[in-house]
């Protein structure tokens, strides 16, 4: 039991529903529970810790402020920080194989490898000790009666369909929420859901003989190439998952690679110096799947007191920021600090929760789309990694009025709408001082050093 959730309130008879059992959905069981309510968690998977089922490929995610503090909130982060690698820069890869680095903050500032299906054990692990809530796996949801408040569940191995009624319906489960999809059919329901053109594909960087690290391992690697890219976070096991970033359609796209040999040789091209380090490079791209990627917004999150969606269910957004599971866990603990301000009074917590979290969401989604962009193009512009450097010396003169973008998303815990708006005053102000600048060293100039500081005087 962690000490930081105060159960707020001493008898709580009601189970709650929770539909989903991934990061979030078991994340948010632990919070509900250690407020004292009896949890039932349905899951369409099978019990990933006993599958028994070897992971065909190790998946990983960023983790980083957001999300470690939801962690912390029952007690788990520092569990999950023994197998999680610091990634403390990106290293740039071009096309001939030279390396740039640029630092993410501060040098004890870093986003974190953690590996998704180990994280979401770790999490499963920990429900399942937790005597409040009970967990029932290969149930999916097929359909939500809203007006009768049941639903109906499919055991997907035995095919046995059962009826259940809820009292409070909490939605985690996922992109294609199937409760949302319920939601979808009531009156004056917003939902917008837009497909970028692009696909990804997982790859593969092998850990070299003696399982060591062939690229730099404390780095989330980058190969920008203008319309598309790859990037790589490492793995505990010395190999790096890839994921390539590629337009489904066009001159280098997708459907313009078709067989092994143009796979190989498109790669020899443009990713040369990663090409040897992924052996299985032709089986992968053709046996792995090219998947979408997609944001989805819709508003109200709940209805009444009755349900409720968290996570990707009420907001997907695209990977490129690495915050999507960050923002989820965010939900976890913003609904946790709710139930202390009201209690039990489900109807209050859900329009507090929708209403607070929304337009952070929002905020979140254009940025993840922006920094598709940044990472895929601007990242190779010299002219933009200098202008990194003059804001992070920016940020060294004038702490407490200059924290770069970058770190307001990831090192800190301001609505990501506050950090959207002032990293857009901030990039204003950058436009007016880079035509005075051209190395790092002019920053010290005379006529620099008075622009900035007329700027910070006028904030
Ligand atoms: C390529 C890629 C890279 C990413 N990288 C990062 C990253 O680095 N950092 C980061 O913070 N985020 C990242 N994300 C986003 C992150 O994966 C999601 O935001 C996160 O998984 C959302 O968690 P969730 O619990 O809301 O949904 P999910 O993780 O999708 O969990 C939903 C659960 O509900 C279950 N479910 C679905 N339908 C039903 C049903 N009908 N009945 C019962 N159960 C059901 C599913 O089986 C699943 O277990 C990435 C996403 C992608 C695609
Ligand atoms: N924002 C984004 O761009 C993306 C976000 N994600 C998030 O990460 C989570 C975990 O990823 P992962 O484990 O790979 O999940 P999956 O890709 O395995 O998706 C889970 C299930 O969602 C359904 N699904 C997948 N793609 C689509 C689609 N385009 N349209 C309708 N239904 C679809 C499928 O269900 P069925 O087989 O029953 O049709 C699939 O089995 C996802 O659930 C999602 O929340 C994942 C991909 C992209
Ligand atoms: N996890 C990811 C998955 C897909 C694409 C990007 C990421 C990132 O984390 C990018 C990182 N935040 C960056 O800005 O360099």
């Amino acid at each position: 039991m962690s000490d930081s959730v105060t159960p707020t309130s001493a008898v709580v008879n009601e189970a709650l529903t929770v539909m989903g059992g991934g990061l979030v959905g078991s994340l948010l069981a632990l919070y509900l529970a250690r407020h004292g309510h009896t949890v039932d968690v349905f899951e369409r998977r099978e019990d990933l810790r006993r599958s028994g089922l070897v992971e065909a490929r190790s998946i990983n995610l960023a983790l980083s402020d957001r999300g470690w503090r939801a962690l912390e909130g029952v007690g788990i982060a520092d569990a999950v920080r023994q197998v999680a690698i610091p990634m403390h820069q990106r290293i740039m890869h071009d096309a001939r194989g030279q390396l740039t680095a640029q630092p993410y903050g501060q040098h004890n500032q870093a986003i974190y490898s953690v590996s998704r299906a180990g994280l979401n054990r770790t999490l499963l692990d920990l429900v399942e000790q937790e005597p409040r809530v009970r967990l029932h796996f290969n149930q999916q949801c097929r359909r939500v009666d809203l007006r009768t408040r049941t639903l109906e569940l499919l055991h997907t191995e035995t095919g046995v369909t059962q009826t259940r009624t809820y009292e409070h319906l909490f939605g985690t489960d996922g992109a294609f929420s199937a409760v949302r999809g319920a939601m979808q059919k009531t009156e004056r329901f917003n939902f917008s859901q837009h497909y970028l053109d692009y696909g990804y594909k997982e790859l593969t960087i092998e850990a070299g003989p003696a399982g060591e690290w062939r690229l730099e391992k404390h780095a989330l690697h980058i190969w920008p190439r203008g319309q598309y890219m790859m990037i790589a976070l490492p793995n505990l096991d010395g190999s790096f998952n890839c994921t390539l970033f590629f337009p489904y359609e066009g001159p280098a796209s997708f459907s313009s690679l078709q067989t092994p040999e143009q796979v190989r040789a498109f790669f020899q091209e443009v990713f040369a110096d990663a090409l040897p380090l992924m052996p299985n490079l032709e089986q992968e791209f053709f046996e792995n799947p090219t998947s979408s990627l997609v944001t989805i917004r819709c508003y109200p999150w709940s209805m009444a007191d009755e349900v409720v969606l968290l996570g990707d269910a009420s907001h997907a957004i695209v990977p490129f920021y690495g915050q999507g599971m960050n923002a989820g866990f965010e939900d976890c603990t913003i609904l946790d600090s709710l139930l202390q301000e009201f209690g039990p009074d489900w109807g209050a917590v859900f329009r507090e929760f929708q209403q607070r979290r929304k337009p952070n969401t929002d905020a979140m989604a254009d940025l993840a789309v922006y920094n598709f962009e940044e990472m895929r193009d601007r990242v190779a512009d010299p002219r933009f990694l200098l202008q990194k450097k003059i804001e992070s010396k920016i940020s060294a003169q004038y702490p407490d009025q200059w924290l770069p973008l970058y770190s307001q998303v990831t090192f800190s815990h301001r609505p990501y709408a506050e950090a959207l708006a002032n990293g857009q005053r901030q990039e204003q102000i950058m436009q007016r001082l880079m035509p005075l600048i051209q190395t790092e060293a002019d920053y010290d100039r005379p006529e620099v050093q008075q622009q900035v500081a007329a700027e910070m005087a006028s904030r």
